[in-house]
């Protein structure tokens, strides 16, 4: 638990039976965003076909996918009630840019198509990989997921904006955990204003000529300081091939895919 009392998942904390009950009933759409700019292109397969093995399995799932490439977006068998949409979306030449710009486009997407098409929402990196079971336990209002890079770790190493002129400052002694930018979900509108909150925030940031830290994800954790998410999913759905596997984690469901940044991104 969260001090907040917003369970964290870890694996051998619910029973799926009785998760599965409730949200099986509810008869629930989950609507995935997920951008493949560039040559990111490359991750959508076996983003695609794991989550097709591990991701949501049993529930109509529904991949919103933009890219600027649709060519190149491989053709994935996908199971029944599983469905995806091709937004073509233009590029940037700033990496940087292309993340944060998922905010607004996330916005927009919502207010447009979702609404009565959805009603919970995941929006993921592309550049991950599903090694095992994500489902229904990861539901919830607000969800956020812990860095693996930055969990068991104190609240001034987490890597905030620390420069007061941005909206996404967090000051030292302030903070709960730092979430990754790669995960984001819950229900429709709870999203919804997480995206337009941090995209308004980012706009401002712009106009004052600064970029923080770690783009929209340095937004994101000001966003979740202040909107404590309601349910917290552990490193098992936001690890990192790099770390190794440490005792703690008894499973790994989803993990960032070990890249070359200098040969995928268009900028340093
Ligand atoms: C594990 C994790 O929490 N990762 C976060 C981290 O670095 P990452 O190194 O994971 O960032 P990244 O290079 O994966 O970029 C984030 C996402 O933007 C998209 N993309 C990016 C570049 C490009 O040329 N084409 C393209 O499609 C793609 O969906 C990618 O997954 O910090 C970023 C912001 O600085 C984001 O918050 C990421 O979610
Ligand atoms: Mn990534």
């Amino acid at each position: 638990m969260t001090p907040w009392l917003a369970p964290i998942v870890w694996e051998g904390t619910y029973d799926l039976t009785v998760i599965d009950n409730i949200y099986k009933q509810q008869n629930i759409t989950v609507a995935v965003t997920v951008f493949a700019l560039g040559k990111y292109v490359r991750f959508l397969k076996d983003f695609l076909e794991s989550a097709e093995q591990h991701f949501m399995v049993g529930y109509r799932v529904h991949y919103y996918l933009f890219t600027d490439r649709p060519d190149e977006v491989p053709t994935v068998t996908l199971g029944e009630g599983r469905q995806l949409t091709v937004i073509k979306t233009a590029t940037s030449n700033r990496w940087q840019e292309i993340s944060l710009r998922r905010m607004e486009m996330i916005e927009k997407l919502i207010e447009k198509e979702l609404t009565d098409e959805a009603d919970y929402i995941f929006c993921l990196d592309v550049d991950s990989k599903f090694y095992a079971h994500w489902g229904a336990e990861s539901l919830g209002d607000l969800v956020g997921a812990l860095h693996a890079w930055y969990f068991g770790t104190s609240r001034e190493q987490f890597t905030y904006e620390r420069r007061p002129e941005s909206q996404a400052f967090i000051p030292l002694q302030e903070g709960d955990y730092y979430y990754g930018g790669a995960v984001i979900g819950g229900r429709l509108e709870k999203v919804h204003k997480l995206v337009k909150t941090c995209r308004m925030q980012l706009d401002v940031d712009r106009a004052n000529h600064i970029e923080a830290a770690w783009q929209e994800e340095s937004h994101l954790n000001k966003y979740f300081l202040y909107n404590k998410p309601s349910k917290v999913l552990s490193p098992e759905y936001l690890w990192d091939d790099k770390k190794g596997k440490p005792s703690y984690m008894k499973v790994v469901r989803s993990s960032q895919v070990l890249k070359n940044n200098a040969e995928v991104r268009p900028n340093p």
